[in-house]
């Protein structure tokens, strides 16, 4: 999301700023050093494998943890100097979730507006206005402990939106949930960044990261091993190609013979050629074979996905690297 400059022709201040963030366990080194740059109004994802560090940063970032080195602003707040404003102005859902499941989803709204001290009538306006937007009205009297994991973890977000905080921090937002409850929820999410929220999210999903984020970091082994936007961090990884599967050996060897380039399997009868993901490439392709007078029976195009970006960065093998994105014929 774009950040827009105010008037004097200035960014705004950034929602979350950090620098060499340190953080070890005895001599487990946990975070080696971590640099952020969240622009207000935006969504970062911060991904990572079981165990990077992902909710280590989180806590840091609200006061939850102090870390042993670097430091923060978080709306503008130093994090060692003023945590009392810091946390005035964030939101956090962890994966352990506040609500309290003897009450009913009404109650934990009540309990959140009775926390942050909002008057009686405020109190009930507000998670009148936070159940119905997320969808609880109906389930509101009932104990919290008889709703689905979709619904509790919309409930938790509701509650951390009673005290109307500028930036969220959400930790694993849809760990669990089935692929619907994680459509609602992004859903949900997009709906507050419209509404100028700030918002960071740790994700161990890919599709995730690229479906909400604007900006995404790789956190590995305590270091941030790379940033930017989904689609900056497709091209820092090679693997765009095009494969032709034939099933007659004649026009195998004849489109191999028109196509030079190309990576022959002669026993799988496939080539596979590299493919920069643009049309104009597709049809230059298509008018050689067609110049050749062959037809392939099937053509892939694989473009490089944050799949291919995670496992190449992390350190793992990608678990099929042939495996075809999307289908063009
Ligand atoms: N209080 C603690 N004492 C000792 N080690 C800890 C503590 N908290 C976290 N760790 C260790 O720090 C590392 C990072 O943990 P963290 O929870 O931040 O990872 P994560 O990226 O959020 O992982 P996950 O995706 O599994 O939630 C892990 O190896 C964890 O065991």
């Amino acid at each position: 999301m774009p950040t827009s400059r105010n008037g004097s022709g200035q960014l705004p201040p950034a929602a979350v700023s950090a620098t060499g963030l340190r953080k070890s366990y005895g001599d487990k080194t946990v975070l080696d050093g971590i640099d952020l740059h969240i622009p207000t109004g935006s969504v970062f994802a911060l991904l990572g494998p079981n165990g990077a560090g992902k909710t280590t940063v989180v806590k840091i970032l609200s006061t939850l943890i102090t870390a042993d080195g670097g430091q923060a602003r978080v709306a503008g707040h130093d994090l060692t100097a003023d945590p009392q404003a810091v946390r005035a102005a964030i939101g956090v859902t962890g994966q352990f979730s506040a609500v309290d499941g003897l009450i009913t989803g009404e109650e934990n709204m009540l309990l959140m507006a009775d926390l942050h001290h909002l008057p009686r009538g405020e109190g009930r306006r507000t998670a009148a206005d936070l159940l119905e937007r997320f969808d609880l009205t109906d389930a509101a009297k009932k104990p919290a402990a008889t709703y689905s994991g979709g619904m509790k973890r919309r409930l938790d977000i509701a509650m951390t939106l009673v005290g109307d905080p500028r930036i969220i921090f959400l930790d694993e937002p849809t760990t669990g949930l089935d692929p619907r409850s994680r459509h609602t929820m992004w859903q949900i999410i997009r709906k507050l960044v419209t509404g100028g929220t700030t918002v960071l999210l740790t994700t161990q999903y890919l599709e995730e990261a690229d479906q909400l984020a604007d900006r995404i970091a790789v956190l590995n082994n305590g270091r941030l091993a790379a940033e930017g936007s989904a689609e900056e961090l497709k091209r820092l990884v090679p693997g765009g190609h095009v494969r032709l599967d034939f099933t007659d050996p004649a026009a195998y060897h004849h489109a191999a013979t028109a196509l030079r380039e190309a990576t022959r399997n002669d026993e799988a009868l496939t080539l596979q050629l590299p493919h920069d993901g643009s049309q104009r490439g597709l049809r230059s392709l298509l008018d050689r074979l067609d110049a050749a007078g062959v037809e392939a029976d099937e053509l892939t195009v694989h473009t490089p996905d944050l799949d291919d970006v995670f496992f190449a960065l992390t350190g793992d093998t990608v678990p099929s690297p042939n495996q075809p994105t999307e289908a063009a014929r």
